[in-house]
């Protein structure tokens, strides 16, 4: 598990190169700042920082699109401390430290960018912090001239840090829009017309279920048989609108679908006889009809796909996994569906390699990959994230599915040998570490939680299921641990 940090989508490594213009034109700014101006802005941060980041974060929790974003405590605790401290780096800065205020603003705007905030909050916001930092230095010095040119000099260091900020959202965003366009084109499918059969018996799969329930005596409650909770429509929900886009086709499966749940809900309970059943049923089939024909024409429009995928295990490649945890997470804030992000790691990897081979490995790695395969659902995406290193995003989870999706797969691998020729069985083990989503915009943190777990794993002995941050009981039987 020797790797160097993750580097995701929209990562400092694919920013241009520092602007050096912007870079002189803010050391020109803060080396014109005279002593008493330093002074003013220091006691301005010093004594209006706690009232300012009360305003900027009071407002900014009223706009329900950067609620979305934020909570109370996490304002609370982390963003209002970390606001003030922001605003006396950039107001107390010397020459010195614009290299490094340069980058902070960049990183900012790259986690701006992948977390999605719309940009004119961001300039709503500056706008407030320059209002409030102007009261604050009128109420100290009037509206003579001194004051007015610490004005000017406030509104120029905010206005270049933003400018710095927006450079590096614009360039991430630009990362981010090339490759969810080249998400739609290469998730789908590995196979498209596997897939494509796939989904077909899953739909199959589910009217017949429909069939069993609804010709039965007593037809039992509504919500196992709803669509939206069968693997077809867990499929539909996590892959097949990401992957073909907001069409026509993909708004009438969503439609039918949501109009098949419904009468599901309402008439069920109410169909007291066969007859009524079977009326019921022949109108659930019929809109069925309508979703195979749909997906069809979907399929039928996506005609050659290239991979993107990793060679050796067919598995997606990670420069999308991006891509979907933006998308799940969106999905999580808007249907309150959770997700969980599973990080495996192969065991003592390397000895493989060493004692029989490097080929013995990428047998070993295409093996694990096919049990990653087999022991997941068609709705959850397998991506190669390094070496021996997988991530399993795991859609429309609670924390105990998750965990038991993990476990099973820890077994699985544990108790299936890599087979090496005709005689030769490779016992081989994996860590997981297994993260919930939060409710953190940030998508790398739900990575990196579930990386820190697979490292508790690896410490905790391997072969283990690591659980980032729950009280949770452990399943009984199961080797997993809580942190
Ligand atoms: N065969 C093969 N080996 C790979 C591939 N990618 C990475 N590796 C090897 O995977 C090994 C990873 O070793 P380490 O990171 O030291 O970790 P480990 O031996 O698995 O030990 P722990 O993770 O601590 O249990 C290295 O020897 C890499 O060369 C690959 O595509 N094929």
């Amino acid at each position: 598990m020797n790797r160097p940090a993750p580097q995701t989508g929209t990562s400092a490594d694919k920013a241009p190169p520092a602007d050096t213009r912007l870079m002189a034109d803010w050391r020109r700014r803060v080396g014109a700042l005279t002593d008493p101006m330093r002074a003013m802005l220091a006691e301005v941060c010093e004594q209006g920082g706690p009232a300012v980041a009360d305003h900027f974060y009071g407002a900014m929790l009223e706009d329900p699109r950067a609620a979305r974003f934020l909570d109370v405590n996490q304002v609370r605790e982390r963003l209002k401390p970390s606001l003030q401290r922001w605003l006396k780096a950039l107001l107390a800065a010397t020459t010195g430290e614009i290299a490094n205020l340069y980058a902070l603003q960049e990183h900012v705007g790259h986690v701006h960018a992948r977390i999605g905030i719309p940009v004119d909050l961001v300039g709503r916001g500056a706008r407030m912090l320059k209002d409030d930092l102007h009261a604050g230095i009128r109420a100290r010095a009037g509206d003579d001239a001194a004051a007015l040119e610490v004005v000017l000099a406030v509104d120029g260091l905010v206005d270049i840090a933003m400018e710095t900020m927006t450079r590096a959202y614009a360039r991430s965003r630009e990362v981010v829009g090339a490759l969810d366009g080249s998400f739609r084109l290469f998730s789908l499918i590995q196979n498209i017309g596997t897939e494509r059969e796939r989904q077909r018996a899953l739909l199959l799969a589910w009217e017949n279920s429909l069939l069993y329930a609804l010709t039965a005596e007593q037809p039992g409650p509504p919500q196992p048989l709803l669509i939206s909770r069968s693997e077809f429509g867990l499929w539909f929900l996590h892959k097949g609108m990401a992957s073909f886009g907001d069409t026509a086709e993909t708004r009438e499966v969503s439609a039918i679908s949501e109009r098949i749940d419904a009468a599901l809900r309402e008439r069920l309970p109410t169909a007291a006889n066969a007859g009524e059943r079977r009326l019921l049923l022949d109108q659930l089939r019929a809109l069925a009809d309508q979703i195979r024909s749909l997906v069809s024409i979907m399929f039928d429009g996506i005609g050659d796909l290239e991979s993107g995928r990793d060679a050796l295990t067919r598995l997606l490649n990670r420069r999308f996994l991006p891509t979907i945890l933006r998308r799940e997470i969106s999905l999580q804030a808007n249907t309150g569906r959770q997700f969980a992000v599973l990080m495996i790691d192969l065991d003592h990897f390397k000895s493989i390699n060493d004692t029989h081979g490097h080929a013995a490995g990428d047998r070993a790695l295409q093996h694990v990959a096919s049990l990653l395969m087999e022991n997941t659902r068609g709705s959850d995406y397998l991506f190669r994230y390094g070496g021996e290193e997988f991530v399993v995003v795991l859609g429309s989870v609670d924390e105990v599915e998750a965990l038991g999706i993990a476990e099973g797969l820890r077994r699985a691998i544990a108790a299936s040998p890599v087979a090496l020729g005709d005689s030769l069985r490779l016992p081989v083990t994996a860590s997981l570490g297994v993260a919930m989503q939060d409710g953190h915009p940030d998508y790398e943190r739900v990575l990196a939680r579930a990386d820190a777990a697979m490292y508790q794993a690896k410490r905790g002995g391997r072969d283990r299921v690591v659980l980032a941050g729950s009280d949770m009981p452990d399943p009984p039987g199961a080797r997993v641990l809580r942190y």
